[in-house]
C-alpha cells in the first residue's frame, strides 16, 4: 500500500482562499463558452509578487508563450494522447464496426482501451450500490450508524462542536430577528403562478420566453414582486433555483422606467459576486435578458484580469449595470477619478453569506460607506445566514426574509453517496477506482487544496483520464480554458477547490465527488449543488474520513433519507489502484519537476520581455498615477489570512490549521495608521506610498465631485441624518436602521407602505423625480414601514 501521496505535499501551504482574491495588482477574470469570443484578460499591468512555482500567474498568457498544460508533459512522458471518455468510446465504436463489417475479431481494441483505462476490469456492476432507507451506514455495523442513534436519541452530548445551523435560537434572539425583518408578505397563496401575472413589461416577458424560462420557480414567485416594490430583500432558496433571475428581472424590469434624459444617466445597480467566474456568469445572465428583450440596458463587468484601463473607459459612459467581485470594484473607487457609487438604486450581494465572512469584511464594508443609503439592497445564497448581527453591518431596512422550503437544504433531485474511507492511505486510490470504474464523464471533483487538485491532475492524466483543474492558482485563461473544456466534455473531470463551489451553473453535471469533506456544511451545500440543478437529477459522492464525521452527519441530517445512499467500493479494487499508484510516484515527481523547470524557463522569459519593456516604454509607465488601495499591505494580508483561516479551520486534520492562540499572534498591528479613521488611513497611505502629492489628492476629489449624476433620489421628510453627513444623498442614512428611514429613491415604486404584496408594481421613471420634488414622475420617494 503506497502511501497517500496526495497527502504528502507538505508544501501546500497555499489553502485556497475562498472567493476572490482580486486585488488591484492581480490580474484576470473569466468567461465561460457561451460569452464574448473576444473577451481578453489581462494583467492590468500588475502581477503579484513571490513566485509560483507550478501554476502562478506569472506565467501569463496572450502576450507571451501560452500557459503550462501538464497534460503535454504527460503525454510526451507516456507518448500516449489523453482523450475524452466520450471520444474514447466514439473511437471503440468505431473501431468495432468497422470489425464487425469485417466480421473480424474485436479482442485487440479492447485490450488497448483497458490499458488505456488501467485495469480491464471495470464494470460499473462491481459496485456495490447500498441503498439504506434507515439513512447512512457505512460497512454495516459502524460508528456512524451508532452516531446516527445518538444523534435521534438527542444523546449527542460530545458533540461540543455543533454546527450553528443546529443551534437553537433563544427568545433575545427571535425578538431581536422580529424588529429587525419585515413580515414576509408572499407567504399567502396568491403568488403569481406566471411571470405574466407580475406584470412585467412585454419586453422582458419576451426575453424571458426566448430564454425558455417560463414558469417562476418559487423563489422567484416570491421574490420579483417584492423587489419590483423596492424593498430589501434576503433571499433563500436551494442552489440551481433561479435566484439569479430572481434578481436580475426585477433589476431590468425597473431600469426600463429609468429616466434616460440629461442626467439620468448614471450606474444604478451593482451586483457583488465573491468569485470571477461567478460575475461572469452573472452578467451573463443579465446580459442575455437584456438583448432577448431589445432592453436599453448596459453592463460593465468589473472583475480582475479584464484591462483596468478598458473598465475605466467603460465606467466613464455610466454604465446601468455594475458586475463586479469586490476587489476590483475598490480599485475602481480609488483610483478611476470621476466613478462613484453616488447614484447608486440597487445593490445585490450574491452568495452574500460568504460575503458577510471574515476576508471580505473589510472590503464589504469600503463598499457599503460608498453607496447611498436609501438604495434598495438584495442578499441572495442558497446558505442565507438571517444571524442580524452579521447584516447589521449592511444597513438594510425593514429587510423580508424570502427563504423558500428553509428545511430543504439540497435539491430534490439531487442523491447524496457517501464512501468511508477507513485509513487515510486510501482516499486516492478510492477516488482513482471510482472514476475509472464507476464515474468516467461530467464530474466535477473538490480537493481542499489548490495542490492536491494538481497533483490529482497528474495522477489522473497518468491513468489514462481526461481531467482539467480550476483554482486560484492559474491564470485566467487556464481557469477560462478548464472551465470551457469541461463545458465542451474535452475534458471529463473538472479538478476544483472552494473557488468552483458557489455559485457555478453547468449544465449537464451528474456526478460531484467530495475527495474530501469540506469542514462547513454551506460549503458542503455549495458543492453538491454543482449537479442536480434546474429540477434535473445529479449525484454527489463523498469520501469520508474518521475526522469528516462530524460533517457527515450534519449533511445527512440536513437531507431526506431516501437521498442518502452508502457506496462501497470493493476492498480489492481499491487495493489495485494503491498498487498502481505506488508505481507512479516516481513518475509523478519527475512530471512536476519538469513543469517546475518549464515554469522557471518561462519565467526568465518574461522578465526578460519585462525589462525590454521597460526601457522601450520607460515614460509613458512612469507617467501613470501609481494604483493605491484601501488597506495598507499589512491590512490587506491581515484580510487575507482571515479569509483563507475561515477556510483551513474546515479542515480540523489539516496540517495547516492553527490553533487559536497562533492565530492571535499573527494578528496585525495597524501601527502608524491606528487612530485615524479607514477614510484618513487610506489618504495617507494613499498619499505616502505611492507619492501622490496634495494637489493630486484634491484633483481626485474634485473630478469625483463635478462627475457626481444628478441625484435621483428624494429624501423622505422627516428623515433624520444621524450620521450627519446628510444633503449628498449618499450619506443620509440612519445609524440607527431598525427605527429610523432611509431617503427614498426615486427609482422605488412608493405607494403607502411600499405597497402590497401581490400588487402589480408601479411603473416608475426614475430621475424624474430629483430632490423630492416629484414633478411628473411617479415615484415619490421609497416609503418603508
Ligand atoms: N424559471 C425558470 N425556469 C426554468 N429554468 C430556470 C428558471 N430560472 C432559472 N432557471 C435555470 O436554472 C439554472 C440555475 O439558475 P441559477 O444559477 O440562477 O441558480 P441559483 O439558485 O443561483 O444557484 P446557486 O445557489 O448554485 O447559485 C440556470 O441554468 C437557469 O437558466
Amino acid at each position: 500500500m503506497p502511501d497517500d501521496f496526495i497527502a504528502t505535499i507538505d508544501s501546500d501551504d497555499e489553502v485556497e482562499s475562498l472567493g476572490e482574491p482580486s486585488r488591484p495588482a492581480r490580474g484576470s477574470g473569466t468567461k465561460d463558452e457561451e460569452l464574448d469570443p473576444d473577451f481578453e484578460f489581462d494583467s492590468g499591468g500588475f502581477r503579484p509578487e513571490g513566485l509560483d512555482l507550478w501554476g502562478g500567474d506569472e506565467v501569463k498568457t496572450s502576450r507571451g508563450a501560452g500557459p503550462i498544460n501538464v497534460d503535454d508533459i504527460i503525454e510526451r512522458r507516456t507518448g500516449r494522447p489523453l482523450e475524452a471518455y466520450g471520444d474514447r468510446k466514439r473511437k471503440r465504436k468505431a473501431v468495432e464496426d468497422d470489425e464487425e463489417e469485417d466480421e473480424g475479431e474485436s479482442e485487440d481494441d479492447d485490450d488497448e482501451e483497458e490499458e488505456v483505462d488501467g485495469d480491464g476490469d471495470e464494470d460499473d456492476e462491481d459496485i456495490v450500490d447500498s441503498g439504506n432507507e434507515s439513512g447512512m451506514e457505512i460497512d454495516g455495523t459502524s460508528d456512524v450508524e451508532e452516531d446516527e442513534d445518538e444523534e435521534e436519541d438527542n444523546d449527542d452530548d460530545d458533540d461540543d462542536d455543533s454546527d450553528s445551523e443546529d443551534e437553537v435560537e433563544t427568545e433575545a434572539q427571535i425578538a431581536r430577528k422580529d424588529a429587525f425583518f419585515s413580515k414576509d408578505p408572499t407567504t399567502d397563496p396568491s403568488l403569481p403562478t406566471s411571470f405574466t401575472a407580475m406584470n412585467l413589461s412585454r419586453p422582458l416577458l419576451r426575453a424571458l420566453t426566448a430564454l425558455q424560462l417560463t414558469t417562476p420557480t418559487p423563489i422567484q414567485a416570491r421574490a420579483i414582486p417584492l423587489a419590483l416594490l423596492g424593498r430589501d430583500i434576503l433571499g433563500s432558496a436551494v442552489t440551481g433555483s433561479g435566484k439569479t433571475a430572481a434578481f436580475m428581472v426585477p433589476i431590468l424590469e425597473r431600469l426600463t422606467y429609468r429616466d434616460r434624459g440629461r442626467g439620468g444617466q448614471a450606474c444604478r445597480v451593482l451586483v457583488l459576486c465573491p468569485t470571477r467566474e461567478l460575475a461572469v456568469q452573472c452578467e451573463q445572465v443579465g446580459r442575455a435578458l437584456a438583448e432577448k428583450g431589445g432592453l436599453d440596458v448596459r453592463f460593465a463587468l468589473l472583475v480582475g484580469g479584464l484591462s483596468l484601463n478598458a473598465q475605466a473607459h467603460t465606467l466613464r459612459t455610466l454604465p446601468d449595470i455594475l458586475i463586479a467581485t469586490p476587489g476590483r470594484l475598490i480599485d475602481h473607487l480609488t483610483n478611476t477619478p470621476s466613478f462613484t457609487l453616488s447614484a447608486l438604486d440597487v445593490l445585490v450581494i450574491d452568495e452574500a453569506d460568504r460575503m458577510l465572512e471574515a476576508g471580505f469584511t473589510d472590503e464589504l464594508e469600503e463598499i457599503i460607506k460608498a453607496c447611498p443609503r436609501s438604495r434598495q439592497t438584495m442578499l441572495f445564497s442558497a446558505t442565507m445566514t438571517d444571524s442580524v448581527d452579521e447584516l447589521v453591518r449592511l444597513s438594510l431596512d425593514r429587510p423580508i426574509r424570502v427563504f423558500v422550503d428553509p428545511k430543504r437544504n439540497t435539491a430534490s433531485g439531487l442523491t447524496q453517496e457517501f464512501v468511508r474511507i477507513r485509513t487515510e492511505e486510501t482516499r486516492s486510490p478510492s477516488l482513482l477506482a471510482l472514476c475509472k470504474r464507476t464515474v468516467r464523464e461530467r464530474c466535477i471533483i473538490f480537493f481542499r487544496s489548490k495542490a492536491l487538485a494538481h497533483q490529482m491532475r497528474v495522477v489522473f492524466g497518468l491513468s489514462g483520464l481526461k481531467a482539467a483543474e480550476l483554482h486560484g492558482n492559474l491564470t485566467q485563461e487556464q481557469r477560462l480554458n478548464a472551465l470551457n473544456d469541461f463545458k465542451a466534455s474535452k475534458v471529463d473531470y473538472l479538478l476544483a477547490t472552494d473557488l468552483a463551489s458557489r455559485g457555478l451553473d453547468i449544465k449537464g453535471v451528474e456526478t460531484v465527488i467530495n475527495y474530501d469533506m469540506p469542514g462547513q456544511l454551506a460549503q458542503y451545500t455549495h458543492r453538491v449543488g454543482r449537479t442536480a440543478r434546474a429540477g434535473r437529477k445529479g449525484r454527489s459522492i463523498s469520501l469520508v474520513g474518521e475526522a469528516d464525521r462530524k460533517m457527515l452527519k450534519a449533511a445527512i441530517k440536513q437531507s431526506e433519507a431516501d437521498e442518502i445512499r452508502h457506496r462501497i467500493i470493493p476492498a480489492e479494487a481499491v487495493s489495485a489502484m494503491a498498487t498502481k499508484l505506488d508505481g507512479m510516484k516516481d513518475e509523478i515527481e519527475e512530471i512536476l519537476k519538469e513543469e517546475r523547470e518549464e515554469k522557471l524557463m518561462r519565467q526568465a522569459d518574461m522578465e526578460l520581455k519585462k525589462g525590454e519593456n521597460m526601457v522601450e516604454h520607460e515614460a509613458e509607465i512612469f507617467s501613470r498615477p501609481a494604483r493605491t488601495w484601501f488597506q495598507t499591505e499589512k491590512e490587506k494580508q491581515a484580510a487575507k489570512s482571515a479569509g483563507k483561516d475561515v477556510y483551513v479551520q474546515s479542515f480540523p486534520h489539516d496540517k495547516n490549521n492553527k490553533d487559536t492562540k497562533e492565530k492571535e499572534k499573527e494578528k496585525i498591528k495597524r501601527g502608524k495608521y491606528e487612530g485615524l479613521s479607514r477614510k484618513q488611513a487610506r489618504r495617507k497611505f494613499a498619499m505616502e506610498e505611492d507619492g501622490r502629492d496634495a494637489a493630486t489628492e484634491a484633483a481626485i476629489r474634485a473630478a469625483k465631485k463635478g462627475a457626481k449624476p444628478k441625484k435621483i433620489t428624494a429624501p423622505l421628510t422627516g428623515s433624520i441624518s444621524k450620521k450627519g453627513k446628510g444633503g449628498s444623498g449618499a450619506g443620509a442614512g440612519t445609524g440607527t436602521k431598525l427605527v429610523k428611514r432611509k431617503k427614498g429613491s426615486a427609482f422605488d415604486d412608493a405607494g403607502p407602505k411600499g405597497g402590497h404584496e401581490g400588487m402589480r408594481a408601479k411603473r416608475v421613471k426614475v430621475g424624474l423625480d430629483k430632490k423630492g420634488k416629484g414633478g411628473k414622475g411617479k415615484s415619490q420617494g421609497k416609503k418603508r414601514r
